[in-house]
């Protein structure tokens, strides 16, 4: 028996859907027009604080009972096609593909984006600074095992700018072509992966050889080769290298999560809920860390985080890398950046982005390998 309560509703959805693509369509002719203005003034087509100042207003302005990660992933592939249309955006991540650097690149920029995969992290500040790719993403630090000293290294050495930012879930599992634990006699991962899995390791994996692996997504790679290993990674790199999940969420504490950030090479505009990162270096005498910190306090900006660093030019000194809250272009921010400058050997503002909040991140859903959170 045919269900007509059903049916018309089915009626009514399809209507709806006609007008949303009607509008979408409408959207995208205004995303044209942007496009050629920016092309004739010779402007960058992605404008992250644009971007995340329209999805803070829709999550805000939302009623529900769309829930606000699903308007933030529907509005993340909009803004990608929208990109598209403009020129579409080269992003570029430590590869190969399926690096959590890939999942964090994917989960800012969309399906839509062209991603670059590169073989080390020096080639993804290269690609960016030749102009071979828009943007790149690279990771910044973890919860487990902080900071990521080759960012850091790099973000020193090279002239490009922080204009996002987006904390990721890494859940990793072990994944081999063998059936079980018992055949595997070698482990390949990132290094970082494996201080994140030390407890795990050790008890069941004890006598695995380790080798250590420029990323992830290698790891799951090379064990791809080798029925008698087995490696750390997350679940798409298992798919995509054909490998089995032997064990999920081996890391040794719930809510392990990896900062990434997003470089460019121009500068932001202020979103309202923003966060500027610097790097500076101070003189060799009593004070001169808490002489810059003071001016912070003064001016009432939260620092949500203070890194020190070996610098690799100048050995036994030191750079601190912070996060402030605030961007370089508030009145505020711009005040106590020039004292705080005044007060240094050496001062760089890395850049002003919108704020992410570390205790949301994004999640990479294991079963269904799609985003949340
Ligand atoms: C349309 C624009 O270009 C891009 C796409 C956006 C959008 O679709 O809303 C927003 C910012 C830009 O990254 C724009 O700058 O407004």
């Amino acid at each position: 028996m045919r269900d007509h309560s059903l049916e018309k509703l089915r009626r009514g959805i399809d209507a709806l859907d006609q007008e949303i693509l009607d509008r979408l369509n409408r959207r995208m002719r205004l995303v044209e027009q942007i496009g050629r203005i920016k092309a004739e003034k010779g402007l960058d087509t992605f404008d992250p604080g644009r971007e995340e100042a329209v999805c803070r207003r829709l999550v805000e302005a939302n009623p529900g009972p769309l829930p606000a990660e699903s308007v933030r992933a529907i509005y993340r592939e909009i803004l990608a096609a929208s990109r598209k249309l403009q020129q579409p955006l080269k992003v570029t991540f430590l590869g190969p593909e399926w690096t959590y650097s890939h999942l964090a690149a994917l989960s800012v920029f969309g399906h839509t984006a062209r991603y670059v995969p590169q073989a080390a992290l020096v080639d993804v500040f290269d690609s960016l600074c030749k102009g071979l790719s828009h943007v790149a993403v690279v990771p910044i630090e973890n919860s487990l095992e902080g900071g990521i000293g080759q960012t850091m290294d790099l973000l020193y050495e090279r002239p490009v700018r922080v204009v996002g930012e987006c904390y990721l879930e890494v859940a990793h599992c072990l994944c081999s072509r063998a059936a079980d634990f018992g055949s595997i006699g070698k482990l390949y991962a990132h290094p970082h992966a494996l201080g994140q899995c030390r407890k795990w390791i050790s008890e069941h994996l004890r006598h695995a050889e380790i080798f250590e692996c420029a990323s992830t997504a290698k790891a799951a790679r090379e064990a791809a080769a080798d029925p008698a290993s087995a490696a750390l990674c997350n679940v798409k790199a298992a798919e995509h290298y054909g490998l089995s999940v032997l064990a999920e969420r081996v890391e040794d504490h719930p809510g392990n999560t990896t900062r990434f950030i997003v470089l460019g090479l121009k500068e932001n505009t202020p979103t309202g809920d923003d966060k500027t990162s610097i790097l500076f270096a101070v003189a060799d005498k009593p004070g001169a860390l808490y002489q810059v910190l003071d001016v912070f306090t003064l001016h009432g900006l939260n620092m949500t985080r203070i890194e020190s660093r070996p610098n690799r030019l100048h050995p036994w000194q030191y750079l601190f890398f912070a996060d402030i809250g605030g961007h370089e272009k508030d009145k505020h921010v711009e005040d106590a950046l020039k004292e705080a400058a005044s007060r240094t050997t050496f001062f760089k503002v890395l850049g002003s982005y919108p704020r992410a909040n570390p205790r949301n991140p994004i999640r990479f859903d294991l079963e269904r390998s799609r985003f949340g959170g």
